[in-house]
């Protein structure tokens, strides 16, 4: 591994424009079968998405993949979906009764048109299992399996049969994994996502670690195709979570996959809770984004996303924020 660096130590430098107004920059990225408004979509994390919020993203034209924390209500997500002509993406785990469920999507000839493998060790025989297995049963499926954080294990997950793989162990706003157990792409997760794009063959999706709008163009400029976002998408109208009054602040839950909370025991806890500041709309949040990546692309001189691929960069270790706040 060479220089490591994270997205507070970059910046991108600008390359002529060629647009007259950054409404002419078009921010849509093609995953799979479909091509989606933003190259971003939310954590599959129960305070981030439910079925309501899928249903939007869906309706709007953004990708979405629905957390795994609620089995049973799967087979009628995708059902209702369907009905709706909208795309179906769910997420599965590896345990036993996970295989059972593929077999019955097979046989039930319910097909998602997304299914992702939300593990948090992805570069793993019971990961490379399930890829086999969901491409045995349901091979129509584009299949994301993660999280990994090396280029061994990308190789390794596209040669089971991904069809996307997931970047990011341990850079999670709510993940306690790098202090726990001392590994992760925690406080190196740009360097990660770089290093195991130059080995990937198919799409990767950077996952965690997003801070700000300008992150997103980093990703795509060190090779993300997409990017997973938790913290940012905390604490909407229509977040999930739990909504609090706390000293005349209105806030709302934001907890980790793999924390108690989650889990409902104390065991092998790798996340934590937190309140977050209520944001207001989830719908003002994406536009925001997508204004923000269209001034991106017209910074880095270009029309599409592609541009932002080969612009340079400079490392400004821990510096670009000059002692600002981020204050949105
Ligand atoms: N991106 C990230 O950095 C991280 C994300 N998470 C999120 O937390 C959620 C729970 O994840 P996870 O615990 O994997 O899911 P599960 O609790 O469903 O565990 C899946 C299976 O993998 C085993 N397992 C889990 N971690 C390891 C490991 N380090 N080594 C060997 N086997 C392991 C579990 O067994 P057993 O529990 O008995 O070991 C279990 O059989 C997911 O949504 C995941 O995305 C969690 C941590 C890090
Ligand atoms: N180590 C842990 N990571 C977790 C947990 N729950 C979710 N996650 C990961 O975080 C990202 C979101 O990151 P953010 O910086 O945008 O907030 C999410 O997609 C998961 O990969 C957890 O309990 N522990």
């Amino acid at each position: 591994m060479d220089n490591v660096f994270d997205y507070e130590d970059i910046q991108l430098i600008p390359a002529k424009c060629i647009v007259r107004s950054r409404s002419e920059c078009d921010t849509s990225v093609t995953l799979g079968k479909h091509t989606f408004k933003l190259p971003v979509v939310p954590a599959n994390m129960q305070t981030i998405i439910d079925e309501k919020i899928a249903l939007m993203l869906a309706e709007n034209g953004y990708f979405y993949i629905m957390h795994r924390f609620e089995p049973e209500k799967r087979t009628d997500f995708i059902k209702d979906m369907h009905k709706r002509g909208l795309i179906a993406s769910i997420s599965v785990g590896v345990k036993d009764e996970e295989y059972n469920f593929v077999e019955q999507l097979a046989a039930d000839k319910l097909i998602p048109d997304y299914i992702t493998i939300d593990i948090a060790h992805g570069h793993s025989e019971s990961v490379i299992k399930m890829i086999q297995h969901i491409k045995k049963h349901v091979p129509e499926s584009f299949l994301i399996a993660g999280n990994v954080g090396t280029p061994e294990a990308v190789r390794e997950l596209e040669n089971a049969g991904a069809d996307a793989t997931k970047v990011g162990i341990g850079p999670g706003k709510v993940c306690i994994t790098k202090i726990k157990t001392g590994f992760g792409t925690g406080g190196w997760q740009l360097a990660a996502l770089r290093w195991c794009s130059r080995a990937a063959s198919k799409p990767i999706i950077a996952d965690g670690g997003i801070r700000t709008h300008g992150d997103i163009a980093k990703s795509i400029r060190f090779g993300a195709t997409m990017v997973m976002i938790g913290s940012l998408f905390a604490g909407h109208e229509e977040s999930p979570g739990e909504t609090i009054e706390k000293d005349g602040k209105v806030l709302k839950e934001y907890f980790g996959s793999a924390s108690e909370f989650q889990k409902g025991e104390k065991k092998n806890v790798e996340g934590k809770k937190m309140l977050v500041e209520h944001k207001g709309s989830l719908k003002d949040t994406l536009q925001e984004m997508e204004q923000d990546l269209q001034s991106s692309i017209s910074y880095a001189g270009g029309k599409k996303l592609e541009a932002i691929r080969t612009v340079d960069y400079v490392v400004v270790k821990n510096s670009i924020f000059n002692g600002d706040k981020i204050i949105y």
